[in-house]
């Protein structure tokens, strides 16, 4: 779409009052509002109708002829009981449309005769694709519903009895409303900075190191001793060339016996293969970008055990937060274990040898990288430098603008030296000078039956602890912030496979670092959260309706001559996935009400870009007033000043975007469905989501993950990808609600 395209151009007309539009976006937001509410109030009616009749159906056991498929059978064909119960129903869809709409319909009208606009939906209803089996709908996902439904509730237009405040002086009420405005903005700037502190504070590696001591003196009865210290390290390998008889290194080298000297270690060293990474699902062997040796687990075996040293353990309590050794249930003196379940269910790490690496002087390094996760339940690397001297080989390790640096030549002869971190941190091994240095990696793997019940709010057992906490305990003290509740967004700090089969049992639980604190600290302070895929950046959505509408010429020329002629609303054009089955089991008005959330309305921000081009072209005649363009331009700094935080509380909620959420954790997948569908049908086909209006996000998206691909026909074949973003979101209780958190 280009910035300077003028649908006026083709006027040629230098007559400003020609030009002048005879409505301004408030007429269209106004009529667009009545439009949208109309057509939800008759889809939740027609929706409601269609279940019920469809239910009758199969329980009277009728076949489903042409009759049915049409939603309005015809009763003189039926057993006169089926006949009266579907009179019944027809008498209760009348009594609804008369009592939703009663400037429309009454309850003596014919809706067959009268009102064929209503048997068409009903037949679109009875054939629509979902009308079977719709999606279950999750406690989570319907809480955000609740939330962003009370949330707007009170400003729908037509929702609510006008003028609650009409008693109040107008400047008093609007003071009022400037004044809540600058609180909500100046405490998601908050919010944010607190999330953001605690991103940078959140530890994503550690590393510890245990001395290596002469057995032969320290002796070996003292068990304290035994996990705090270690003697020599055996390493014993083969190689497919040598004789099946293993060979034997023991570091530090001692110079001494052959099998810790020089040449031994010199013999590990050349019986290494070259190490290789991955680029691109390829393992590549790149010395400009990895210069090491390996040998597979297959080939070697160490005396070294992480578990020997509760290496595990000092990993798990920083990257595992939550699970400490108070936490396992130990008493004190260690004796009597009060195994607290819950704790000890979740959250334990497994670690797997995966390869022996030599990193060796003066040119071997690995350069910035990320580790492949080997399994969805990966969570981290291990890496333990055996002690073998050697100069340079600093590994850093970075995550969200901060790094940790484990420099272990110092002590490289003396100590068992080892880091742990997160898969999706950064890391890199500078250069090592002189020397070898050789390293133990191991994957980390959090382990649960994958089955096992969450309830994450005990993840973090103390989320009181965190200065988030106190961050959001008085945001939420405050009844300005959400009073009648809504729902906050903010994208995982972490990058998680979520996208996998089984994302949906390890997540919330295999949460790392500040996106587990972020999480707790949430729930613990009464809101509903969950962990969700966002497709597309934020309000930017990946299907971009705007460009839709825009070329849309039917709907883009009738609302030219809306504008510019005064002429009649064109048709609104309107997506909504699973609306209807959303909105089941709810009553009717929250049913229209939920349809009317979650209904994709283009035709505003259409029209303000019409108004727009209008405005230049009156602009460039130099007769401008009080233009749209000028508006958009305040709304645009509005946004600014609000550093990116979507603000509902303007009310207009047909002029800013929404969000595509999927109600849960979709699997990767891939379809044909594109050929002859939109964007939108395909996505939908593909990873059903839900446009979410009125989430106030709180931050960008950082990873994204392939959500499905699709195959793509017309002109030229091809393969198209989608990608998604894992969220937290926090359904926020109204103010009366959360109180009752907020007691300590
Ligand atoms: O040896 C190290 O410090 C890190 C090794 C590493 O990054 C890897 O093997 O992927
Ligand atoms: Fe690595």
């Amino acid at each position: 779409m280009s910035e300077d395209f003028d649908p006026t151009r083709e006027q040629n007309t230098n007559d400003d009052d020609e030009l002048k539009p005879k409505r301004t976006l408030a007429d269209l937001e106004a009529d667009v509002s009545a439009a949208v509410i109309r057509d939800c109030k008759l889809d939740a009616c027609v929706g409601w109708f269609s279940e019920r009749i469809r239910a009758l159906r199969r329980l009277a056991k009728i076949e489903k002829t042409a009759d049915w498929i049409k939603g309005w059978p015809d009763v003189t064909s039926l057993a006169p009981e089926t006949a009266q119960q579907v009179e019944e129903l027809r008498g209760e869809l009348k009594r609804h449309l008369a009592r939703l709409m009663p400037d429309e319909f009454t309850e003596d009208m014919d809706v067959a005769t009268d009102h064929p606009d209503i048997l068409k939906r009903l037949e679109r209803n009875y054939r629509s694709r979902y009308a079977g089996s719709p999606p279950a709908l999750d406690r989570r996902i319907k809480a955000l519903l609740d939330g962003l439904l009370r949330s707007h509730e009170v400003r729908l237009p037509g929702t609510h009895p006008e003028s609650q405040d009409d008693h109040a002086p107008p400047t008093t009420a609007q003071e009022e409303a400037t004044m809540g405005r600058r609180y909500f903005t100046e405490a998601c700037t908050r919010l944010r900075t607190a999330i953001e502190n605690e991103n940078s504070s959140a530890l994503f590696a550690c590393g510890g190191s245990v001395p290596v001591v002469d057995r032969g003196q320290s002796g070996s009865a003292d068990r304290a001793a035994a996990t705090t210290t270690t003697g020599p390290v055996q390493v014993y390998w083969s190689t497919a060339r040598s004789d099946s008889t293993a060979r034997k290194l023991v570091l530090p080298l001692d110079g001494l016996a052959p099998q810790s000297s020089a040449a031994a270690l010199g013999d590990l060293v050349a019986d290494c293969q070259p190490a290789s990474f991955g680029r691109n699902g390829e393992e590549i062997l790149d010395p400009s970008y990895r210069l090491a040796g390996k040998i597979d687990p297959s080939h070697f075996a160490s005396s070294f055990h992480p578990a020997d040293f509760e290496i595990l353990q000092m990993v798990e309590n920083v990257l595992l937060p939550g699970i400490s050794e108070k936490d396992l249930g130990r008493e004190d003196d260690g004796s009597k274990p009060v195994v607290s379940k819950s704790a000890r269910h979740y959250r334990k790490l497994h670690a797997e040898l995966y390869k022996l690496n030599v990193y060796s002087g003066p040119s071997g390094h690995f350069a910035t990288h990320v580790d492949t996760p080997r399994s969805e339940s990966q969570i981290g690397s291990l890496v333990v430098c055996l002690p073998s001297q050697f100069s340079g080989g600093r590994l850093t390790v970075r995550h969200g603008g901060q790094q940790k640096t484990f420099d272990w030549s110092e002590a490289s002869q003396s100590a068992i030296q080892w880091a742990a971190f997160y898969s999706d941190c950064e890391h890199e091994i500078e250069t090592i000078t002189e020397g070898h240095r050789l390293t133990l990696t191991y994957n980390l793997y959090i382990t649960q039956a994958p089955t096992a019940k969450i309830d994450a709010s005990n993840l973090v057992l103390q989320p009181q602890s965190f200065p988030l906490y106190n961050a959001v305990h008085e945001i939420f003290s405050n009844p300005r912030f959400m009073e009648q509740g809504g729902v906050l967004g903010m994208f995982c700090s972490h990058a998680y496979a979520h996208t996998s089969n089984d994302a949906h049992v390890r997540l919330p639980r295999a949460l790392k670092g500040a996106d587990l604190v972020v999480y707790s600290v949430l729930k613990s302070l009464g809101a509903e959260v969950s962990v969700l895929p966002v497709l597309g950046d934020d309000d930017r959505a990946v299907c971009d309706d705007w460009e839709e509408a825009y070329y849309n010429t039917s709907m883009y020329q009738g609302l030219q001559t809306y504008f510019k002629e005064g002429g009649e609303l064109p048709k609104i054009k309107t997506d909504e996935f699973l609306g209807a089955e959303y909105g089941r089991k709810y009553d009717l008005d929250r049913r229209w009400k939920l349809l009317l959330l979650i209904r994709r309305v283009s035709a505003v921000r259409c029209g303000a870009r019409i108004l727009h081009s209008i405005d230049s072209k009156r602009r460039r005649n130099g007769k401008a007033e009080e233009t749209v363009a000028g508006r958009m331009d305040e709304d645009e700094a509005e946004a600014k000043e609000a550093e990116g935080v979507v603000d509902w509380s303007d009310g207009h909620f047909y002029r800013k975007r929404g969000t595509l959420v999927a109600p849960r954790l979709w699997p990767y997948d891939t379809t044909h469905y594109g050929e002859h569908s939109s964007m939108e049908e395909t996505t939908m086909a593909a990873w059903p989501f839900m446009y979410l209006p009125g989430i106030t996000w709180l931050n960008r998206p950082k990873h994204a993950e392939m959500a499905f691909s699709h195959v793509t026909y017309g002109n030229e074949a091809g393969v198209g990808t989608q990608y998604s973003y894992a969220a937290i979101f926090a359904a926020i209780p109204p103010f009366e609600e959360r109180k009752k958190h907020l007691t300590q």
